[in-house]
């Protein structure tokens, strides 16, 4: 549905002197340099996939976006969506495709909500019985109902998203390009749009590409997911993969009878943190298990209490981020922890 093959960017970057005659040297004689943003990227989605596109700010999402989308031709490689050329071809892929860019919106400023929709709705002929269809079902599930009278310029950040979604979705592309769709918004108002994606790709297996900083949002909709680190792809697979192969660490917290002095460490344990009578420890799960962690402590102690902490997402792409992946080299183990008292 989507290829991209060693898809890059470079972009040219005016450079001047300081000063007038900087400027007009520049005018004459223009200088640029080079700006790679997207570096050989390839990758391919199927059809009602919804693929997560994550990195750190400036590693080249919106770009990648941009070439997907067909308002930005790449500098070298190419990409393919629906066999079409989105560049080439942008009168007919703009029929297929949806775009939101959570900080911009794409309806008239100053028209109610239903005249833009109406309008967007004309624009790519849909016909009458169903975009009355549609209205009726985006008016229950994005609870458009009381905003239809309302202009853009006098919504609330969440309304606008909504309104945005369903202007996308009212020609019912195959492929929707999401860019940051909840940023900004309260957790309702998240939970509310997330739910919405979900059902727009179970129901119609709208294809979905979905770039965002909210982990809450990956989670929640993507099972799989391309990372992006300075322009080069360096991760595309399962998000569980991910978690497995970086949430390979559990915290338990122990709460216990009496005071902890002289215990020794578990193997395969660290510790975490000791109060009086409150134990934390964190095992590597490929090492030790927590059954073993806690049958240890027990043999010990009397235990009142414990709970067990899953590594959480945000913990896990921290770590991606500052190199994890680079570093992560199949049967490099983490190093053991010696057995020690507590
Ligand atoms: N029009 C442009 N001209 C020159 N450089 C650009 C342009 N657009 C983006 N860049 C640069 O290209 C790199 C990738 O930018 P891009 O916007 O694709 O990143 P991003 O991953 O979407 O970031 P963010 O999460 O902040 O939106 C950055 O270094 C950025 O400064």
């Amino acid at each position: 549905m989507i290829q991209a093959e060693n898809l890059t960017k470079v972009y040219k970057i005016p450079e001047k002197d300081p000063g007038v005659a900087g400027a007009v040297k520049a005018l004459f004689r223009p200088r640029y340099k080079a700006k790679p943003a997207v570096t050989d990227v390839s990758f391919t989605v199927e059809p009602g996939e919804i693929v997560g596109y994550i990195g750190v700010n400036g590693a080249g999402k919106s770009t990648t976006i941009k070439m997907l989308t067909g308002i930005l031709v790449p500098t070298a490689g190419q990409v393919r969506v629906l066999g079409r050329d989105p560049h080439r071809d942008r009168v007919a892929n703009a029929r297929d495709i949806g775009v939101v860019f959570g900080q911009r919106t794409q309806l008239w400023w100053d028209l109610a909500l239903i005249e833009s929709l109406t309008m967007v709705g004309r624009i790519y002929e849909v016909p009458d019985a169903r975009f009355k269809q549609l209205m009726d079902e985006f008016a229950e599930t994005l609870e458009l109902k009381e905003l239809l009278k309302i202009p853009i310029r006098n919504m609330s950040l969440g309304q606008k998203m909504r309104a945005e979604l369903a202007a996308t979705l009212i020609h019912e592309p195959r492929i929707v390009y999401l860019d940051e769709p909840t940023i900004g918004l309260d957790l309702l108002v998240k939970e509310r749009i997330r739910a919405f994606i979900k059902r727009v790709n179970q129901e119609n297996g709208t294809t979905v590409i979905l770039t965002t900083h909210d982990l809450g949002d990956i989670e929640e909709l993507c099972k799989r997911v391309l990372i992006i680190d300075n322009g080069a792809l360096i991760y595309d697979g399962p998000l569980a993969t991910i978690k497995d192969r970086f949430g390979k660490y559990r915290e338990i917290t122990f709460e216990t009878a009496a005071d902890l002095n002289g215990l020794a460490l578990p193997d395969g344990a660290e510790l975490l943190e000791k109060e009086e009578r409150k134990l934390s420890l964190r095992f590597d799960r490929t090492q030790t298990s927590a059954s073993r962690v806690s049958a240890a402590i027990m043999s010990q102690i009397e235990v009142l209490d414990l709970s067990l902490k899953e590594p959480d997402l945000s913990m896990i792409v921290k770590q991606i981020y500052l190199g994890g992946l680079k570093n992560d080299k199949p049967g490099v183990e983490s190093s053991p922890v010696i057995s020690q008292a507590i």
